[in-house]
C-alpha cells in the first residue's frame, strides 16, 4: 500500500475507532490505527482523536513515538487534524498542564489553554457557521475543550469557525473563539465532530487537504 493511499488516526487513547469509521465510509483511502513508528511512516495523513492529552503524550513518550510524531506533525507535505485532545497536542504552547508539564507534538503556530470551559460538566454543544462547509452549520460537541488562546500571524493560518456566542472574556481568548484553525496543512478543532452523524469535516480534511498534499 503506497504512503499517498493511507490515512491513520493516532490510537494511544481516546476517540480514535470513531474517526476511523468515518474515514472508511467517507474515503477510499487505506484506514489505519497508529501505534508504531513504521505505521506513523506509512501514512500521508494522521487524526489526533479527543481524549486525554496527557495521557496521549505520556504513552507517545514512553512508546518511543514522541519524536516520529514531532517529525510528522512538523512536516509540510503531510496533512494533520488535531481534535479537541489532539489539538492540544499540535499546538507550540499549551497552559494550564500539570507540573512539568506534557510534551507537546507541535505542528501549529498556537498557544492554546487546556480546559478553559471548565469542567465534564460544563461541557456544552453549539452550532458553528463554517464558511469552507456547505448545507448549513457544524454541531460542535465541546467536552473539556481546550480555548485557543492565541495564534501567529503567519499568512499561511486562517480561521475556519469561531464560537457565535462569546462564553469567555476576551483576556481568555484575545484573538475572538477560534474553534477550528487551519495552517497550511495542518488543522484543529476544539470539539468533537466524531461524536455527531455530520462527516462534513472529515470530508473537508480528506478532499480540501490530504488529497492535496
Ligand atoms: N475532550 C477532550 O479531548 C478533552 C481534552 C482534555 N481536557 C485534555 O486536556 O487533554
Amino acid at each position: 500500500m503506497s504512503i499517498r493511499s493511507t490515512i491513520g488516526v493516532l490510537a494511544l487513547q481516546g476517540a480514535f475507532e470513531e474517526h476511523c469509521n468515518i474515514l472508511k465510509s467517507i474515503s477510499n483511502y487505506n484506514i489505519i490505527q497508529v501505534r508504531s513508528i513504521e505505521e506513523l511512516r506509512s501514512c500521508c495523513g494522521l487524526i489526533i482523536p479527543g481524549g486525554e492529552s496527557t495521557t496521549m503524550s505520556l504513552v507517545a513518550s514512553r512508546s518511543g513515538l514522541l519524536g516520529a510524531l514531532r517529525e510528522f506533525c512538523s512536516n509540510p507535505n503531510t496533512a494533520v487534524w488535531g481534535t479537541c485532545a489532539g489539538m492540544i497536542l499540535l499546538a507550540k504552547e499549551a497552559s494550564q498542564t500539570k507540573k512539568g508539564g506534557q510534551e507537546l507534538f507541535g505542528g501549529m503556530d498556537m498557544i492554546v489553554n487546556r480546559n478553559q470551559y471548565g469542567c465534564q460538566l460544563e461541557s456544552f454543544q453549539e452550532d458553528i457557521p463554517f464558511n469552507c462547509i456547505n448545507g448549513g452549520p457544524v454541531n460542535g460537541i465541546f467536552i473539556r475543550a481546550p480555548i485557543l488562546h492565541s495564534y501567529s500571524d503567519n499568512k499561511n493560518i486562517i480561521e475556519l469557525a469561531s464560537l457565535p456566542s462569546n462564553p469567555v472574556d476576551h483576556s481568555v481568548a484575545p484573538q475572538g473563539h477560534v474553534v477550528a484553525l487551519r495552517q497550511a496543512n495542518k488543522m484543529c478543532t476544539t470539539f468533537h465532530p466524531e461524536l455527531t452523524r455530520d462527516y462534513r469535516l472529515h470530508v473537508y480534511f480528506v478532499e480540501e487537504i490530504v488529497n492535496k498534499i
